[in-house]
């Protein structure tokens, strides 16, 4: 069988956790990296690998997953699917989402490569769940409780403002889908505690939440990339009421976005040209192998 040629493009958190999924997935072979300052301080775990600048640099890549701060997605995207591959990312400003997928949506379709996008766990594999429960009990309500844990868009979002040095960022549940945000910030030297506070305050990751910032002398010191979700859903099924339903998991953060972008990677070769959130793709192509057989022991 020939196997699906993959490129990682950044390598943090989730770039690291990628290439290890990737490395677990049988049918997948590793056809590099891409790094902004390609093999400069190349880490060991990386030595078997091509570390580049740019993805024009590796061969025959079918798909890249792009494991950079959302923000950086789009652009990434744009350039890489006009060159004939397919990219998957963990997009997650859920206010965005159907604007970047209509962008994406005409690039695709122009170079006739499949993009596959805010396919994380929230957006994501939650998504999914979400969708699901609510064609259950299609009147109703569902609310998304997540954590205790670090959220990774936030803590990447602080980290890209000026004077912060690294940040991490705890999701806190309230209840009935509301979170306060608890934000560590390790600082620059002479940064101003005020100035960072009041430019997390109006970002939009943060703007509509109740948000605090610390500022702490070492972020790693505090550090723990678990996080969670409790999903639930009371509502009608038909015309009967009181149907529940839940989804909770308890995760490390990192290592289930990179499955999920491996995932995601894998049904991307399996759709027609275009651009796909999660809710839109055949939960079957997530998983490798034959569709008989899966059929035979999953349904
Ligand atoms: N949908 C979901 O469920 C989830 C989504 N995410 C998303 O994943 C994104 C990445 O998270 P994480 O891996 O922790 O982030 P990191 O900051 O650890 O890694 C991002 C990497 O991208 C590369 N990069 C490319 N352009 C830039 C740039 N302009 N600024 C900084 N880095 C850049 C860098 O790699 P290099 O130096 O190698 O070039 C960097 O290390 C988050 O923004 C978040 O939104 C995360 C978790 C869940
Ligand atoms: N997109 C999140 C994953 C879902 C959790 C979340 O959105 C949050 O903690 O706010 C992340 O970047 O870690």
């Amino acid at each position: 069988m020939k196997k699906i040629r993959a490129a990682v493009v950044g390598y943090g958190n989730i770039g690291k956790f990628a290439v290890e999924a990737l490395e677990a997935a049988e049918d997948f072979e590793i056809a590099g990296i891409v790094r902004r300052h390609g093999a400069e301080n190349k880490p060991a775990e990386l030595a078997d690998y091509e570390v580049v600048k740019d993805i024009t640099e590796l061969k025959d890549v079918d798909v890249a997953i792009l494991a950079t701060p959302t923000r950086s997605c789009e652009e990434y995207a744009t350039k890489i699917l006009a060159l004939g591959i397919n990219t998957v990312d963990s997009f997650d400003i859920h206010t965005s989402i159907r604007e970047y997928r209509s962008n994406l949506m005409k690039i695709c379709k122009e170079h006739g490569t499949v993009a596959v996008i805010a396919a994380g766990w929230d957006p994501g594999s939650d998504s999914v769940v979400r969708t699901l429960m609510q064609s259950l009990a299609p009147k109703g309500l569902s609310y998304t409780n997540f954590g205790p844990g670090m959220s990774m868009g936030h803590s990447v979002c602080v980290r890209s403002k000026e004077g912060v040095k690294n940040a991490l960022s705890m999701t806190i549940p309230k209840g009935e889908g509301i979170h306060r945000r608890m934000v560590y910030v390790e600082l620059e030297e002479g940064a101003s505690l005020e100035e960072v506070t009041k430019a997390i305050k109006a970002d939009p990751y943060f703007a509509s939440d109740e948000t605090y910032v610390m500022q702490v002398d070492s972020v790693d010191a505090v550090q723990d990339m678990g996080h969670g979700v409790n999903l639930v859903r009371k509502g009608v099924s038909g015309k009967t009421q009181n149907q529940r339903m839940e989804f909770n998991m308890s995760i490390n953060n990192p290592a289930l976005t990179g499955q999920v972008l491996v995932n995601v990677a894998r049904a991307s070769m399996r759709q027609q040209p275009g651009c796909y959130t999660m809710v839109e793709i055949p939960v079957i192509d997530l998983l490798p192998g034959d569709r008989e057989e899966l059929i035979s022991h999953l349904v």
